[in-house]
């Protein structure tokens, strides 16, 4: 299993979002020198499947999101299934049920050591309060983010995918066991985007994160490699 980043280098998973797997390829072999694993997701996997999580592994340990997300058998089998792959880390939604969590976790297993970091997405980051009041859940992001957080350690994951504005209450609810890999991160005077619950790097890591995962601000830079190391540079070492 991946280690806990030992540097600041190590915290920072650069999100190869791109359908072309030729950039993909570009960007993984600029990026992975500075960064401790490289995240690819659905545009890449769903565009070129398993023979991107291929290409992209000789460059750095994968973090494969795909937000598993449907009925414990099927998601078991999904887990089955892309353990050849032998990615570093594996998302899954909280939102699937507890049911669901165990049966990823008991599938992984499969791959002993080896086998992935399962972290369970809380409330994607994209998401503010009135979004989430929209499907029907009240009381605010942070309550259901802690709520899907208990849920989903119980149940065996290994971590969380949580914003950095609810790192610090899920260390005061957990401790430091749970594994926090933190997406809607925002250098000072990057662009939002599509990101509703965001802060700085330096921010997310002073709140507790453990990895953060960065994806526009880099690939969308000039130069993504120079842009990851000024990231960096703006960590405690
Ligand atoms: O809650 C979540 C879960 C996953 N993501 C993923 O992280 C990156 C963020 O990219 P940026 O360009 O830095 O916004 C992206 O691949 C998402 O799929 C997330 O943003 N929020």
């Amino acid at each position: 299993m991946l280690d806990r980043p030992g540097s600041a280098a190590a915290r920072i998973i650069p999100a190869i979002d791109t359908a072309d797997p030729a950039r993909a390829e570009v960007l993984a072999a600029a990026l992975a020198p500075g960064c401790g694993a490289l995240k690819l997701g659905l545009e890449l996997f769903t565009a070129e499947g398993p023979e991107a999580v291929r290409r992209i592994a000789p460059h750095a340990p994968v973090f494969l999101d795909l937000k598993l997300h449907d009925i414990p058998n099927t998601v078991a089998g999904a887990v089955r299934s892309l353990l050849p792959l032998r990615p570093a880390m594996l998302t899954l939604h909280a939102g699937g049920g507890a049911a669901m969590i165990t049966a990823a976790r008991e599938a992984a297993e499969a791959a002993g050591a080896a086998r992935p970091i399962l972290l369970a997405v809380t409330v994607l980051t994209s998401i503010d309060a009135a979004t989430l009041a929209e499907t029907g859940v009240a009381g605010g992001t942070v309550q259901q983010v802690l709520r899907l957080a208990r849920l989903a350690l119980a149940a065996g994951a290994d971590g969380l995918v949580c914003s950095p504005q609810e790192v610090a209450r899920i260390r005061d609810a957990f401790g430091q066991a749970p594994m926090l890999v933190v997406p809607g991160v925002r250098p000072a005077g990057s662009a939002l985007g599509d990101q509703a619950r965001v802060a700085t790097p330096a921010e997310a890591v002073a709140a507790g994160a453990d990895w953060l995962v960065i994806g526009r601000p880099i690939t969308g830079a000039a130069d993504p490699a120079a842009a990851l190391s000024a990231i960096v540079a703006g960590l405690p070492a």
